[in-house]
C-alpha cells in the first residue's frame, strides 16, 4: 500500500472512531496526519463536511503553508493554520482538533487562571508522565475569529512534538508523535475534563446536602 493511502486510512479510522464519540458536533472539529517532511505535506479534513460521513471527499493533501498540493475543488478546514504551526514547528505526525461540551466547560470555568492542572490521576501516565507526583496542565487561550492572530496566540504554546491546547469556548488542539500518540493524549486529556465536572459537581450537591460523603 502507498504511504499515502495508508496515512489517507489511518486519518479516515481516527475519525470514524472520534464520531462514534460525537466529538464532531455541527461539523466541528479539524484533523490531520503527516504525510511526508521534505516537503512538509499533510493530509487535511475538508472544511464544513459532517465528519461522521466517511466518503472519497473528507481529506485533502495540503503543503507547508496549508495551501492545496494537488489540484482539488475542496477547502482546507478554516482552522488548517493551527496544523501548519505545530508541523512548522515539530516533528509531530499528526494533529487533532474536537469541539467537545466537557472541554468547552473546563475552558469557561479556568480562564481566569489560563490554565489548568491535574495531579494524582493514573490517567497521566497516558501523557507520559510516569511520576507518583506528576502534574500535567493545559493552557487555556483566547478564541479569535481572525485565525492569523488565533495561531498566533496558540503557537506560544508549541513545545515539542507533543502538546495540547485549550481554546476558550471552541475545542482542545492536541498533536503527537504518530496519529496513535496524539488519539491517546487526546482521550486522557477528554477523561480529566470529565472526571473534573462529575467531581465539581457531586462536591456541589454535597455541599447542600453534606451527609453524602464525597472525596
Ligand atoms: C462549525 S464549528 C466552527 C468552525 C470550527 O471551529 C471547526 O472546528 C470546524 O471548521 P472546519 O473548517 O475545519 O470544518
Ligand atoms: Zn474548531
Amino acid at each position: 500500500m502507498s504511504r499515502y493511502l495508508q496515512k489517507w486510512n489511518e486519518l479516515a479510522d481516527v475519525k470514524d472512531e472520534f464520531a462514534e464519540r460525537d466529538w464532531f458536533p455541527g461539523t466541528s472539529g479539524n484533523l490531520s496526519i503527516k504525510v511526508s517532511t521534505n516537503p512538509l505535506t499533510f493530509f487535511v479534513t475538508a472544511s464544513g463536511k459532517d465528519k461522521r460521513k466517511r466518503t472519497s471527499e473528507d481529506f485533502l493533501l495540503v503543503d507547508k503553508k496549508g495551501a492545496p498540493a494537488e489540484e482539488t475543488k475542496l477547502k482546507p478546514s478554516a482552522e488548517t493554520q493551527l496544523h501548519v504551526e505545530v508541523y512548522n514547528r515539530t516533528n509531530a505526525g499528526a494533529v487533532f482538533h474536537v469541539h467537545t461540551i466537557d472541554n468547552n466547560v473546563i475552558s469557561e470555568i479556568y480562564k481566569e487562571e489560563g490554565k489548568i492542572t491535574f495531579k494524582r490521576q493514573e490517567i497521566i501516565k497516558a501523557l507520559g508522565y510516569w511520576e507518583e507526583d506528576a502534574e500535567v496542565s493545559i493552557p487555556i487561550i483566547k478564541n479569535d475569529a481572525h485565525i492569523p492572530t488565533l495561531s498566533q496566540q496558540f503557537s506560544k504554546y508549541i513545545h515539542g512534538d507533543k502538546g495540547a491546547v485549550l481554546i476558550l469556548n471552541h475545542g482542545i488542539t492536541v498533536w503527537g508523535e504518530t496519529a496513535f500518540e496524539a488519539k491517546k493524549y487526546l482521550e486522557a486529556w477528554e477523561f480529566l475534563f470529565s472526571y473534573h465536572l462529575k467531581l465539581l459537581a457531586l462536591q456541589n450537591v454535597q455541599k447542600q446536602y453534606p451527609v453524602m460523603p464525597i472525596a
